[in-house]
């Protein structure tokens, strides 16, 4: 049979990663990131059969340029993938409560993705320019939405309502809504199959720990709750956002400290979370590897952050009951054993016992259980947002 190749967009505000990928298997054929929009040193790194390359973009170019050339160059030097190419499959954040399913795209489905870019100021914009780029690059394969928000969709109101005014929510859809769907789901099918049991008989409490970091209960296949709310800001401590903050604090800085809302905004979103708090980075590498020389700051984010996570995550045995498993997926849930550790053992009550060398080997890109056996099962699994994307696309084109 031949391959069918899925082009996949993922378009972040100042960033797009693409993967050219096999809806079959799941292998990347290419792969690579855009970065640095609207800056002078606008650029994008790719990867060939394993081999890196890397090219200027030109100043204060974006998104247009970047799936530009990604058509004219990148597939333009390998007519041999680029005719592989059946679908476009978008990564969107925000589906609001319109969007349960992946789509394919049309007119109606462009306004419902503009319509839901109040709750998603920062991606769902975006996502429009890497949407309008890639149809006028590529007439003539259709292209499908695959919404982050999507997966949550099953979650009861109890989990999913704020204590505000119900109005709030009937007229203005202010609920929480969940992101990282596609990841979620993804890692919890694997983890059902990696402990040998039917995903509808499953309780999974899954971790992806990445940029943004979320956490999700997922029972019988269906999230019933998870850490991120109206928007990406909600939950855990995260790169450079702050997670779960008293409200009121918003009321202050712009009351008694003089931010505007901007500033305010911003403030939560890009100079919080590990950057904020360490006063080094938001890379959870440089987190590691000052708590490793001592870094008062470094040590005391790597400890938020693990507190923070470990409370999110002994909170979902409630919707549970019971749990099956525990994931950790994402850069640093795939890759920081130190932090995996670190929670297990605040996890104490629950009986975790860490497996040092299995922790160890479960790394960059390997899955596998991190516990003992003779307690409840942690488990590490790759995530390949990509893969689903690339199968959902190719779904539903054959129906
Ligand atoms: N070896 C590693 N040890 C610890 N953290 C890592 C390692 N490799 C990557 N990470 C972290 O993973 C995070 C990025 O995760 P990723 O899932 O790629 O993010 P994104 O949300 O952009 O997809 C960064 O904080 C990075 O430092
Ligand atoms: C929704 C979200 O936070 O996405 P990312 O982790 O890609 O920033
Ligand atoms: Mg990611």
């Amino acid at each position: 049979m031949s391959n069918k190749l899925v082009l996949v967009l993922n378009c972040g505000s100042s960033s797009l990663k693409f993967a050219i990928i096999d809806a079959l298997t799941g292998d990347d054929q290419i792969s690579g990131l855009a970065e640095c929009f609207g800056l002078e040193d606008s650029r994008i790194k790719w990867k060939v059969d394993g081999k890196k390359q890397e090219a200027s973009l030109g100043a204060f170019t974006a998104h247009r340029e970047a799936v530009e050339y990604i058509v004219n160059k990148i597939l333009g030097d390998h007519p041999q993938i680029a005719e592989q190419i059946h679908a476009i499959g978008h990564r969107i954040v925000h589906g609001g409560e319109k969007f349960t399913q992946s789509v394919i795209i049309d007119e109606s489905v462009v306004q419902g993705i503009e319509d839901c870019a109040a709750l998603a100021p920062l991606h769902n914009p975006a996502h429009l320019i890497g949407i309008r780029a890639s149809q006028a690059s590529f007439p003539e394969l259709p292209q499908v939405a695959v919404f982050d928000t999507a997966f949550h969709q099953t979650m009861p109101e109890k989990a999913f309502i704020y204590a505000l005014p119900y109005k709030l929510y009937r007229e203005n859809a202010i609920r929480r809504y969940g992101m990282h769907g596609t990841s979620h789901l993804f890692v919890s099918r694997e983890a059902a199959k990696a402990i040998g049991k039917d995903i509808a008989d499953t309780n999974i409490i899954c971790a992806h720990l990445g940029n943004g970091a979320s956490v999700t209960a997922i029972k019988g296949g269906k999230s019933v709750d998870t850490s991120m709310g109206m928007t990406p800001l909600e939950g855990l401590v995260m790169g450079t956002r702050c997670g779960d903050i008293d409200p009121s604090i918003i009321h202050h800085l712009v009351s008694r400290l003089g931010y505007t809302l901007d500033e305010v905004n911003n403030l939560m979103n890009k100079q919080s979370g590990l950057l904020g708090i360490s006063e080094l980075t938001n890379d959870c590498r440089g987190i590691e590897e000052g708590y490793e020389n001592g870094h008062k700051g470094a040590t005391l984010a790597l400890e938020i952050f693990c507190y923070r996570l470990a409370k999110y995550i002994a909170s979902y045995t409630v919707p549970l009951g019971k749990l099956d498993a525990l994931v950790f997926t994402g850069g640093i849930g795939e890759n920081s054993d130190l932090i995996r550790a670190k929670v297990l053992n605040l996890l104490e009550i629950f009986n975790f016992e860490v497996d040092d060398e299995r922790n160890k080997a479960a790394r960059f890109g390997k899955q596998g259980q991190i516990t003992t056996d003779n307690g409840p099962i942690a488990l590490v699994i790759p995530t390949n947002e990509e893969w689903v994307i690339a199968e959902d696309a190719m779904s539903l084109l054959s129906k």
